[in-house]
């Protein structure tokens, strides 16, 4: 086993060898060649933490005192009627779609009455139960230190996810966001939400509106992309060349239910894994000196 890591107890794997063969040919591109793609919410923020659910980038919003009760009964509801539409492990894409659409425009538009002021968004996030998954530390450090571009492709909100991220101290440079961000007004009251709506199952290059970014690194043909459901696997669409792509699935969520088709769809599924240990092991590997 080229990486020991993958020995963990949480790691399945469809295709070993395959896997392997992946990681020897990125190992041998080095990090010149490498580029990182990665969902946020329950990627690369936690799931839960004591037995308790952790919070998305949009439940920070719904649990904070910068919404009504109303509002805040309202957002719940909401994510209890979409949120087992979006994990249906029976329903297609194609099915799952338009509700999704559905649930995000309805949030947003409750989020719109709320007058939300943009200078309250730090504190919100300062009280919130957001954690970062074990090893994030060092997942974006590295990746700052090696110049690997990590590119943060997002259904949640940009605003909330990037304080997150600076609040925790590593929010550098080599980190691009693509999200849906708040657009306010000039007294810093949010007046909706800026460009195409993002949502789980249109994460691909219809919502991709800046291709110079991929352009930029395009020499960069080695991907390690991260995500959490089926939605996330067409984040890559953008590249312009793939060599090679190893696809980390992290199943936190009806486990049973989606093994199978994670197996199917990426190359590590890691069930129930609160770490980034994987991931780092594999950056680790593939960055290492020849
Ligand atoms: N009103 C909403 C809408 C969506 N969510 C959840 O946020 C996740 C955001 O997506 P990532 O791309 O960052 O994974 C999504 O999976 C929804 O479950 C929400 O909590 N409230």
């Amino acid at each position: 086993m080229l990486l020991p890591v993958l020995s963990k107890d949480t790691v399945r794997m469809k295709d070993p060898e395959g896997v392997q063969e992946k990681i020897r040919l990125m190992h041998k591109g080095g990090q010149q060649k490498l580029q990182v793609i990665s969902d946020f919410d329950m990627t690369l923020s936690r799931f839960s933490f004591n037995g308790e659910r952790c919070p998305t980038c949009y439940n920070i919003i719904d649990n904070s005192n910068i919404i009504s009760d109303e509002c805040r009964k309202k957002l719940k509801g909401l994510f209890n009627t979409y949120y087992p539409h979006e994990m249906d492990p029976k329903k297609s894409v194609e099915e799952k779609y338009p509700l999704m659409v559905e649930w995000w425009s309805r949030a947003h538009d409750l989020l719109y009455e709320q007058r939300i002021q943009k200078d309250r968004l730090a504190q919100v996030v300062k009280e919130s139960n957001a954690m970062l998954r074990n090893g994030y530390d060092l997942f974006f450090n590295s990746l700052y230190q090696s110049e690997i571009p990590l590119f943060i492709f997002s259904a949640g909100i940009g605003d909330v996810l990037e304080e997150i991220i600076r609040q925790k101290g590593v929010f550098h440079p080599n980190t691009k966001v693509v999200s849906n961000y708040m657009d306010f007004d000039d007294n810093g009251i949010m007046k909706g939400f800026k460009g195409e709506l993002i949502h789980t199952y249109n994460k691909n290059s219809s919502v991709l509106t800046d291709t110079e970014y991929f352009k930029e690194i395009g020499h960069r043909t080695n991907i390690v992309l991260l995500g959490d459901t089926l939605g996330d696997l067409t984040m890559a669409d953008g590249v312009t060349t793939v060599e090679n792509i190893i696809k980390i699935g992290f199943l936190n969520d009806k486990v049973d239910e989606l093994t199978e088709q994670f197996l199917q769809s990426y190359d590590i599924v890691l069930v129930r894994d609160e770490t980034l240990d994987v991931v780092n092991g594999l950056l680790q590997y593939v960055t290492a000196k020849n």
